[in-house]
């Protein structure tokens, strides 16, 4: 039996991406920050004992090059239409016969390895999930042992994924639970602490910044 994880990090298109976030920088410097956000969420999860593999799926040709030599895996999605069939596509290419295969979102900037670890550790091979702060969204998704990822990301995506079966975990983790959708997230996160990449930005952040999608 495999203990462990190994985890599909999805990425939108760096200027596309994180709408509601745009503000809390310059322009020019919105898709530096999604991918700042990015490099902190893996580098963490890489980190975190208990995660063999990070592979990120992603859109844009920045991101294959931000990440060379850092371990992490990428592959483009080839076109794929959506999130939740990138994230698939992710799965089963890391998926083995006793292994447990997750998603974890790309905007998690304060995660810390042990609350990571500690979540998985919680799930002990059950279909799991791990809810953002207000409770709606998911912030981890973990196939039970062996199983597919069937990720229902999207609005609601908490609920959805508690009524497939999966476990909710890392309830009292709140760097695994800080997702950044707007400047506000983005200043909760920054009280937790910023990982190295996103931290670079706080003296220019906005934090007002609530732009609709
Ligand atoms: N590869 C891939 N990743 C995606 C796709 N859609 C969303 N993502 C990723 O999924 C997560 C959510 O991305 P966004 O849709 O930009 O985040 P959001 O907070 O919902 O953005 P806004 O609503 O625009 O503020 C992040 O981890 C993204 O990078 C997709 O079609 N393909
Ligand atoms: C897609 C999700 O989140 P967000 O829109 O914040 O990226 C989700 O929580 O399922």
């Amino acid at each position: 039996m495999e203990r462990g994880a190994d985890l599909v990090v999805p990425i939108k298109r760096l200027d596309r991406a994180k709408s509601r976030l745009r503000g809390a920088v310059s322009d020019v410097e919105h898709a530096e920050l999604v991918l700042a956000l990015l490099l902190d969420t893996v580098t963490a999860a890489l980190s975190a004992e208990g995660v063999r593999r990070v592979l990120v799926v992603c859109e844009d040709e920045r991101v294959p090059a931000a990440l060379r030599g850092t371990g992490v895996e990428c592959v483009d999605e080839r076109g794929l239409p959506g999130l939740n069939a990138a994230l698939t596509f992710g799965a089963e290419s890391l998926r083995t016969p006793s292994g447990t295969v997750g998603a974890l979102q790309a905007d998690l900037p304060a995660l810390r390895p042990a609350d990571l670890s500690a979540a998985i550790e919680e799930a002990g091979g059950r279909r799991a999930f791990c809810a953002d702060r207000q409770g709606t969204g998911t912030t981890l998704l973990l196939a039970a042992r062996g199983e597919q990822l069937d990720p229902r990301f999207g609005p609601g995506s908490a609920g959805a994924h508690a009524a497939t079966g999966a476990v909710r975990v890392g309830a009292s983790r709140p760097s695994l639970r800080c997702d950044v959708d707007t400047g506000h997230d983005l200043g909760v996160a920054a009280e937790l602490g910023l990982g190295v990449a996103t931290g670079k930005f706080t003296g220019s952040f906005d934090l007002r910044c609530t732009t609709s999608p």
